[in-house]
């Protein structure tokens, strides 16, 4: 790694916090130990995870993408394990382009461990307020197997699997509180279900297409908002509601409380997902030479 000052930003969607690297020329190799001290909370700059802005034409993690998108979105979790997709991280990452005046408001394709992904990035509104950014979450697949159950305390839920691109076990309970500390995992079974681990959602209902959520996810605990997680709350919702957009021809829009703010989620007939929130750049510095 060279000893130049490496500069950083801080950012949140709905204050799922990220911790953002801008390296658009693939200097930087940060091992997950690297990520980890950075997401930390007390010694570190503190997030959910780590969005590395790099062009796809370098980084190997984006070969055969750099045709379709100019920018890899090189998401870390902040136990420094890589995660395929994050939801909100994409539209910070949005929002750190425009920022950064490297693309203008508008329509702009991202690339990401899961494929393209493309974003809407809303302009600014009359008093200068950054606008909402949208993103195309591409097609939610739900696998299966039927079973899966997530357990907290004496609790215990039949789940769905959502996938998003990661993966979720979605589970509908009665209040959100009985999903506990979520200090620890909580247990989902069977484990065969989710051999790469498991972003875990509670939900309840708040009203009509109108529902919240707490998450437990994988490689960064409970956040305070998952982007993919609310999709995948959104589409497994649509399920048990029966309005599946594929079979009633129309879309659906379920509006998801998380504890950081709110979402909305429409699923198109053509199995397509999109997710709109806010995305905010709050900070920036550089880090102390050596302190990495
Ligand atoms: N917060 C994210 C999801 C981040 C990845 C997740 N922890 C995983 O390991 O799959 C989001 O907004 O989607």
């Amino acid at each position: 790694m060279s000893s130049a000052p490496i500069p950083f930003l801080k950012g949140h969607g709905t204050e799922n916090d990220f911790v953002i690297i801008p390296d658009l020329d693939g200097l930087l190799e940060l091992s997950a130990a690297q990520v980890a001290k950075l997401c930390d909370r007390r010694a570190g700059i503190g997030g959910d995870g780590l969005l590395r802005v790099v062009r796809s034409a370098k980084d190997p993690a984006a070969v055969g993408l750099a045709d379709r998108a100019e920018w890899f979105m090189d998401y870390r979790n902040s136990d420094g394990s890589i995660a395929e997709m994050c939801g909100n991280g994409v539209r910070v990452f949005a929002r750190y382009l425009v920022h950064a005046g490297l693309v203008e408001p508008g329509p702009l394709a991202v690339a990401t461990r899961a494929g393209v992904r493309l974003v809407e990035i809303a302009e600014p509104d009359a008093d200068g307020a950054p606008g909402e950014v949208t993103v195309d979450m591409g097609r939610a697949l739900l696998p299966g197997p039927d079973g899966i159950e997530v357990a907290v305390d004496e609790h215990r839920w039949p789940a769905r699997n959502v996938n998003m691109g990661n993966p979720h076990a979605v589970a509908f309970v009665a209040d959100l509180d009985q999903a506990g500390s979520l200090f620890t995992a909580p247990l989902v079974t069977p484990p065969t279900a989710y051999p790469d681990g498991v972003n875990v959602e509670f939900v309840v209902d708040r009203g009509e297409r109108h529902v919240a959520m707490r998450v437990h996810e994988r490689g960064s605990g409970e956040t305070r908002s998952c982007g993919t997680g609310a999709c995948a709350v959104a589409v497994a919702a649509a399920r048990r509601d029966g309005v599946d957009p594929a079979v009633t021809g129309a879309p659906v829009s379920y509006t998801v409380d998380v504890p950081g703010g709110r979402l909305v989620i429409t699923e198109y007939p053509d199995g397509r997902v999109t997710k709109t929130g806010t995305a905010v750049i709050v900070a920036h510095g550089e880090l102390e030479p050596g302190w990495l």
